[in-house]
């Protein structure tokens, strides 16, 4: 590995730091679209379709800045909020076509599908009406109470029994929670919360609203499920916002510790993922169940949409209205995608070299991903995905001796290891992050340049979701897959993704037959050989152990 270590940590060495996007933000720049080529026009705006009936012609013809949107009336968002809005995108920012049409469709009080390309600012499309109809719901929450007391001359509760426990004149504590966001992964929840904190900004202090992070750490959770009665009286969790994941809302509500019958707006985040996986199913309809108010507003939001996601979510759903932003279920067209042929994935054979002795191991892909940096055709910051916790840490503990500013991060790490592995990367202290599909969804690194599969994903959504890591919010990026013979069974859904996402497929991928259906349930990822350095190191450290696991 000699000359190769070298070669690669001084390439590596040489890349300068991108610069921030937006002072503080930490976040590095990735090339605008059109940037690297004055020559190339403008991506053309995307097609928006709206079905449903009822929308009023604000929804429908479209907001265009988020100062105009505090300007309708009709739309009662507070200028505040309009205010923290710009500071998340930045001045003269005006909206993505999915925040000019759903924003207003979901304040105006639809259950409504969202389903936009990734990176085309989905958050902020469901924040704003959350945190306005959080304020609304606040509000009017406080005159009942006010007139309840002037009527009665009675202390804070309003009869319902959920409030015995509000120390007396506090008016900190809150009713809600009014609205609340699901979002698959812990990560993804966190940058929600993060992007929900920057939005608050600007709120004015008689008018805060509490917001709030479910996570493992809560003491409160730790306990669930003791004591209940000590638990109901001093341990309620109180806020106006909570941002969860599924199990962790689940869990709170089936201890008692968070009610959702005053919540008014109940946002989930990449819904196909949420109502396709058998581990959140049972805890979404545990969340949609509690969540009991009759003015209530369910909004998901997704990037891809399956059709067999969207039946289920319209029987759960009350005739919802759908907003569909660009090409379903495409690829982000500003993603230059490619693939490429690597042989064989690990194959161990005789050493003809001096002495004859010991095997040697040939990796394809691990070839090809050293050939892939020292050529200089893999930018950094790269996010390379792999199918299982056991294949990232091999490719960790493979190409970790390069010298490469590397991490992995997958699901078998503690919370604190996945938090600082994600913040390493934002911050641009870590150039390569391998990780399996925990990564695929949702995260926004604006920088990100390149997109590495490692491993070929199974189905259409993980593609597409992989892919829109890079080519956020109107940026260029690239995406490089890799492929054996194993993979040959993915090759027709990502050449026909690549095709109609405007990169160039081959034409004999596109004639291959389709595998699997297009069914996330019917692919069984292909098994693998281990990732073997050609020296057998990979297999040799990890049978040693280490602390990254
Ligand atoms: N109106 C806007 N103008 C400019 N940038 C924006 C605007 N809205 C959002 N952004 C930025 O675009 C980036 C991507 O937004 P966001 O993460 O919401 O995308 P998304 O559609 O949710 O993607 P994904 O489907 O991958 O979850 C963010 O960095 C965000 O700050």
């Amino acid at each position: 590995m000699g000359t190769e270590t070298s070669e690669l940590s001084s390439l590596l060495r040489g890349i300068s730091r991108p610069r921030a996007k937006r002072p503080g933000d930490g976040r590095p720049e990735a090339t605008p679209a059109g940037a690297s080529n004055p020559q190339k026009p403008a991506p053309k705006p995307a097609k928006v379709r709206i079905v449903g009936d009822g929308l009023s012609s604000t929804s429908k013809g479209g907001v265009e800045t988020f100062t105009s949107l505090a300007e309708n009336k009709s739309l009662r968002v507070p200028q505040w909020l309009a205010r923290g809005a710009i500071a998340c995108v930045g001045e003269g920012e005006t909206l993505t076509e999915i925040q000019r049409h759903a924003i207003p469709a979901a304040i105006e009080g639809r259950d409504l599908i969202a389903v936009a390309p990734t990176g085309s600012g989905k958050t902020l499309a469901f924040l704003v009406p959350s945190v306005a109809i959080a304020v609304r719901a606040k509000k009017g929450e406080k005159t009942k109470a006010l007139k309840r007391r002037r009527s009665s001359g009675a202390g804070p509760s309003d009869g319902d029994g959920e409030d015995e426990v509000v120390a007396a004149g506090s008016n900190a504590v809150s009713k809600g929670p009014y609205a609340v966001l699901v979002s698959p992964t812990r990560e993804l929840a966190a940058q929600t919360f993060r992007e929900l904190r920057r939005l608050l900004s600007k709120t004015p202090k008689n008018k805060r609203l509490r917001a709030l992070l479910l996570s493992n750490a809560d003491s409160r959770l730790q306990d669930g499920g003791e004591d209940s009665g000590k638990r109901e009286k001093v341990k309620r969790i109180r806020a106006d916002i909570i941002v969860s994941t599924p199990p962790r809302l689940s869990q709170a509500i089936e201890a008692g510790l968070v009610r959702l019958s005053k919540t008014r707006m109940l946002i989930l985040d990449e819904a196909d993922k949420l109502f396709s996986d058998d581990k959140f199913l049972e805890n979404v309809d545990a969340v949609m169940t509690a969540c009991t108010h009759k003015r209530l507003r369910r909004c998901v939001y997704t990037a891809t949409l399956p059709e067999t996601a969207e039946e289920l979510l319209r029987n759960v759903m009350q005739q919802p209205v759908r907003i569909t932003v660009g090409e379903r279920n495409a690829a982000n067209s500003l993603v230059k995608q490619s693939l490429v042929f690597c042989g064989v994935e690990a194959e161990a054979s005789k050493a003809r070299g001096k002495g004859g002795k010991g095997t040697t191991y040939i990796s394809g892909k691990l070839s090809a991903m050293r050939q892939l940096v020292t050529s200089g055709k893999l930018k950094p910051p790269v996010l390379v995905f792999v199918q299982s916790k056991d294949r990232a840490t091999q490719l960790y503990e493979a190409l970790r001796f390069d010298g490469m500013s590397i991490d992995v991060i997958h699901a078998g790490r503690t919370a604190k290891e996945r938090a600082r592995a994600v913040q390493n990367f934002r911050s641009g202290a870590t150039w390569i992050l391998i990780t399996t599909d925990l990564m695929a969804r949702g995260m926004d690194i604006l920088g990100v340049n390149t997109v590495v599969n490692f491993d070929c994903p199974g189905v259409r959504s993980d593609y597409v979701h992989r892919v829109g890591r890079t080519g956020r919010a109107g940026h260029e990026g690239t995406c490089v897959t890799l492929y054996t013979e194993e993979d040959f069974g993915s090759l027709h859904m990502i050449a026909s993704c690549m095709k109609i996402s405007g990169s160039e497929a081959p034409e004999w991928m596109l004639k291959l037959p389709r595998k699997h259906g297009g069914q996330a349930k019917k692919y069984v990822p292909p098994k693998r050989k281990n990732i073997m350095d050609n020296v057998g190191q990979a297999g040799k450290k990890q049978k040693k152990g280490n602390s990254r696991k």
